[in-house]
């Protein structure tokens, strides 16, 4: 605190200043008291420091109250020594660098960030301007950057392609990334080349749909030189929802971290089950419990965009009171539930 260090009962002789800038100050005797600045090094001796507002000046005389060991922090107060900070293995995020820097480290062993790629592909796709017959405002190119990069990795700027097989191959043979997205060609379509596209390649295909609405033709496949590609449907809403659960989780595990609890919360109203599938849908988060906000069809964004969290209503026959909710923020840190 701004006041003053004192030693013994009061009235203390003013005797000098000490700035948190100051060197080591020296011994205060019985009696004695120093202004002090807040963060200062008390002088040796101090049993308590006197606030500015609480301290009287007469002359060189200061009264005020002084309770022991009042506004003086000790050493070894936050972390003893020898005690471990934290584990090894956390994200080293904002607060995370703030107490490293705090207990005087100049470096920190950490897992590199992934290096991850974005190809958008689509005939119809137009980057000006609204949607018409023939053409589509690309809306997954516009998320994926950020998605990315709150995700803990590095991308470029994305690719866009047509709907072309060769193309495809060439740009999965030469991406400069660990992982690359694709979105939109995830179906089985004419136009639809990722399947095809791995198998030239000779990737193994370890994820091959998942029982999740929206979102279900998401694809997981390891290239032959261990490099990931993940395909994102192309209706832009089930592009974000396999982001956030098979992108994220991919990202995760190559950044050497754990994926995160889901917190559960009530459902009021309810929400309708499917019967076979996962469905994810928007929701606000209110005290009494979560609140659909609407529009959540595949190809609609308008809902997860006024949204707090998706909802997982597990698969079932009726309607769930209850769901685990999934963060929209890749970056969030995880609740230890
Ligand atoms: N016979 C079947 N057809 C489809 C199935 C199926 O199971 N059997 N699944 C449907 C589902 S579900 C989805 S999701 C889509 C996934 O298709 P693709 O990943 O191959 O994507 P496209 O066919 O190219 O696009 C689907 C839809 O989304 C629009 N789109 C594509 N990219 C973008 C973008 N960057 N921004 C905005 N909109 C985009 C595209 O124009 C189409 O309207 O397949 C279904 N079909
Ligand atoms: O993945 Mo498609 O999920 O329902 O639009």
């Amino acid at each position: 605190m701004d006041g003053y260090a004192v030693r013994g009962a009061g009235p203390w002789r003013l005797g000098g200043h000490v700035a948190a800038s100051s060197p080591t100050p020296p011994e205060l005797a019985e009696g004695a008291a120093w202004s002090i600045t807040t963060g200062a090094a008390v002088p040796v001796g101090t049993t308590s420091v006197v606030r500015d507002e609480d301290a009287v000046l007469v002359g060189d005389l200061v009264q005020g109250p002084a309770e022991v060991g009042r506004h003086i922090r000790r050493a070894g107060e936050e972390c003893a020594a020898n005690e471990m900070l934290l584990p090894a293995g956390v994200e080293v995020d904002p607060p995370v660098l703030g107490v490293a820097a705090s207990v005087g480290l100049n470096r920190l062993t950490v897992i590199p960030q992934p290096r991850v790629a974005a190809v958008v592909t689509g005939d119809e796709l137009v980057h000006q301007g609204p949607s018409g017959p023939g053409r589509v405002r690309d809306a997954i190119g516009p998320m994926l950057p950020g998605l990315i990069t709150r995700a803990g990795a590095l991308t470029t700027p994305v690719t866009h392609l047509a709907d072309d097989r060769t193309a495809l191959i060439d740009t999965l043979r030469s991406a400069d990334a660990e992982l690359i997205f694709v979105s939109g060609s995830s179906a089985s379509g004419p136009a639809d080349h990722l399947r095809p596209a791995l198998s030239a390649l000779g990737a193994e295909l370890i994820i091959d749909g998942v029982a999740c609405r929206p979102g279900h033709p998401q694809a997981l496949a390891r290239l032959a030189d261990g490099r990931l590609v993940v395909g994102l449907p192309g209706n832009p809403f089930a592009a974000l929802t396999a982001f956030l659960t098979l992108g994220v989780a991919a990202i995760l595990r190559m950044r050497g971290l754990p994926l995160p609890s889901l917190m559960v919360a009530p459902v009021p109203g309810g929400l309708a089950c499917h019967p076979r599938s996962t469905r994810l849908v928007p929701v606000r988060v209110t005290g009494q419990g979560v609140v659909p906000v609407g529009h959540g069809g595949s190809a609609m964004l308008r809902g997860v965009a006024a949204a707090d969290a998706l909802a997982v209503v597990d698969p079932g026959p009726a309607s769930a009171i209850a769901a685990r909710l999934l963060p929209l923020d890749p970056g969030a840190r995880p609740w230890g539930v």
